[in-house]
């Protein structure tokens, strides 16, 4: 076991423990706020584990199951446990496939029950076509129906189901959605399935709760209640801390269970902690205590820290956002406010990645690439992998930078790796010196034309890899290169119009975008940031922006009037506006582990000011105005 397990015990840790030892214990609900250590607690109750269960465990044959939200969470969890095989440290899509998948009968069946009823589904729609009905619509109604049929005679000789990216039931593979889909059914609708099931983790903890699908939580509740005192079941989460609006939020504890409270913050300074307190008070009203301490001398000591809220005119966005960084440097004495390094630990947190992407002024690229594409496409660009952005990010900009720097031998290297013209079959029929020359003639006007403030078009640099066989562009590419219409820019989407809209591009925003895919930017979103802590956050609220109705700062702040929809979730008790941009708020502002600093853009500085140092989320005196 590593540190984790050696962390000193907190009350709450305590009270695990005996519920962990009382044969009784049938269940318990973990709620605590952000920094308090959760992953803590939970690597410390398997330990305990091991200590107290695990010799007898082991001889069953029984595991004990630590569920958690993603991969990185569960190599973390893994590491501190040793990688001991008593444990099975998963997500849940993996944890619930090797729970289920024993029952091979039950899971053929479920998948034939599955296609009858996108047939009968598919069939209802055609009856619900009227004249109007696109043909095209209706051929493929119908070819979905033939395929479904075909499909069902096709699973039969399927020998075995596996679990694989994407659902292709003919191959025998059931994806991320079906696993969930099947194993919550079976769990539910079996009890024999529920027990067996139980029977093999008698123990099974699920962190991040907040965010688990209520259908999960109503199969593992029904493995407890087939069970009884034979299986222990905890969820540890915050409800407040809940993103996806899929997951379950706060999770209703089963008759018997035991709810468990850990008011401890280790992570924020105080000056943090009174403000996450305060966004909190307005949600579900758990105050956190302690905050993050150091030792001065022999003693520990609160750590103060800071945390301001700037308010900036909606005018040059990314010039605001520089003037900020430069005010909280000149305001901390902290020249580390300015650097994108990863050593300065500043992290700034946008709503979306499009926020990034205009920030860093590949917007117009980063639409094309998300405006009604297929989820291949937009992935490819996210990650910088796609085959059409692969000439700018694995030659073009690497030569042209390498060239700036005068780098002869990584201009070479990566010439010999990719351009076609110093291939063997064509460089031995033609003299190498010549070939040589002609490239270099090519790299220096690559550097001098498509440069990172260049305004020329990515077709031309595209046009130029081609020609001087510098690099092999994919046959697709070299299709809608064919295709493109260099005056025409596409009005359309979807996923031919974006590289019919990247060949547009000037070459200026495709630097932009490498910025982004190298990493080199201090952006991460607002929702992808959960778990993480960093020295200084810099939290931007930018209604505009996010382009997303789910969530308002204006309103939050009271600076925006709600809309009558607000109004009517609020009468009705639904989730509101508010609700999920006070979570959204308080997930950010709770990553800091010394400054904070929360930008809001506004129409009308003056009045935003006035609305937010009214509220006390931020001392008055921590409410600044940044304009002119
Ligand atoms: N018992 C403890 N004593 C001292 N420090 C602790 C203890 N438990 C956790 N910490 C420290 O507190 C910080 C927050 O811990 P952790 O990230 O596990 O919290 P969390 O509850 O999972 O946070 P969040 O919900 O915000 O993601 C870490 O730096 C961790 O080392």
């Amino acid at each position: 076991m590593t540190s984790r397990a050696g962390k000193p015990d907190t009350p709450a840790d305590i009270e695990l423990r005996s519920i962990l030892d009382t044969d009784t214990s049938t269940g318990f609900v973990m709620v605590s706020g952000a920094g308090s250590g959760k992953t803590t607690s939970i690597v410390k109750a398997l330990d305990h584990l091991r200590k107290t269960r695990g010799p007898y465990l082991r001889q069953c044959a029984k595991k004990i199951a630590c569920i958690t939200y993603t991969e990185v969470a569960v190599s973390e969890i893994w590491g501190d446990v040793g990688n001991d095989p008593l444990f099975h440290v998963s997500t849940i899509h993996s944890f619930l496939w090797t729970a289920i998948k024993p029952f091979q009968v039950d899971i053929a069946s479920w998948v034939g029950r599955r296609l009858d009823q996108k047939i009968v589904d598919t069939e209802e729609k055609v009856a619900a076509f009227t004249n109007r009905t696109h043909g095209k619509t209706r051929v493929q109604a119908a070819a979905d129906i033939e395929r479904y049929r075909a499909q069902k005679l096709e699973i039969a000789s399927v020998d075995r189901f596996t679990y694989g990216v994407g659902s292709d039931y003919p191959k025998g593979i059931l994806g991320h959605d079906d696993v969930i889909r099947l194993s919550t059914e079976l769990i539910r609708s079996q009890p024999l399935i529920a027990r067996v099931v139980g029977q093999k983790f008698p123990f099974v903890f699920v962190d991040e709760s907040q965010d688990t699908a209520p259908d999960v939580v109503e199969a593992l509740k029904a493995v407890s209640e087939a069970l009884g005192p034979k299986f222990c079941l905890g969820f540890i989460g915050d409800p407040m801390q809940k993103i996806y609006t899929t997951g379950a939020g706060a999770i209703e504890p089963l008759p018997g269970w035991k709810s468990i409270e850990k008011p401890e913050n280790f992570r924020c300074p105080v000056a943090v902690l009174n403000v996450i307190n305060n966004i909190r008070l307005g949600g579900d009203g758990l105050t956190q205590t302690g905050g993050k301490t150091e030792f001065v001398g022999e003693d520990r000591k609160p750590v103060q820290g800071t945390a301001k809220l700037l308010v900036v005119p909606k005018d040059d966005r990314s010039g605001r956002l520089s003037a900020a960084r430069q005010w909280l440097a000149n305001q901390h004495a902290d020249p580390l406010w300015l650097s994108n390094e990863p050593e300065a630990d500043v992290k700034v947190l946008v709503i979306a990645h499009r926020m990034a992407a205009s920030r860093l002024g590949f917007g117009g690229l980063y639409e094309a690439f998300h405006d009604k594409t297929s989820e291949g496409l937009k992935a490819g660009f996210d990650d910088g992998s796609h085959w059409s952005v692969q000439p700018f990010l694995k030659f073009l900009m690497p030569i042209v930078l390498a060239n700036g720097a005068n780098e002869q031998f990584e201009m070479m290297n990566l010439l010999r790796r990719f351009a076609p013209s110093l291939q063997r079959e064509y460089a031995r029929a033609n003299a190498l010196p010549t070939i040589l020359k002609e490239l270099d003639g090519r790299v220096k006007t690559l550097t001098e034309a498509f440069g990172a403030n260049s305004t020329v078009a990515a077709f031309e640099a595209l046009g130029h890899l081609r020609d001087g066989k510098m690099f092999r562009l994919d046959d697709r590419l070299l299709t809608a290169m064919a295709e493109h219409n260099a005056t025409v820019p596409p009005t359309d989407s979807g996923d031919t119009a974006a590289l019919q809209k990247l060949l547009h591009t000037p070459m200026k925003e495709l630097w932009g975008y490498r910025t982004y895919i190298e990493e080199q930017s201090p952006f991460q979103t607002h929702q992808g940031v959960k778990g993480a802590e960093f020295s200084r956050v810099l939290t931007i609220l930018d209604d505009e922006e996010g382009r997303h109705n789910q969530f308002s700062y204006g309103k939050l702040f009271g600076i925006t009037p709600p809309s009558d929809t607000d109004e009517s979730n609020r009468r009705e008790g639904n989730e509101t506006t508010f609700d999920r941009t006070r979570r959204l708020l308080y997930v950010c502002c709770s990553r800091a582990g010394k400054d904070l600093a929360v930008i809001f853009f506004a129409d009308d500085p003056a009045a935003a000011h006035a609305a937010i140092a009214d509220l006390g989320l931020f001392p008055p005196e921590d409410v600044h105005i940044l304009a002119p």
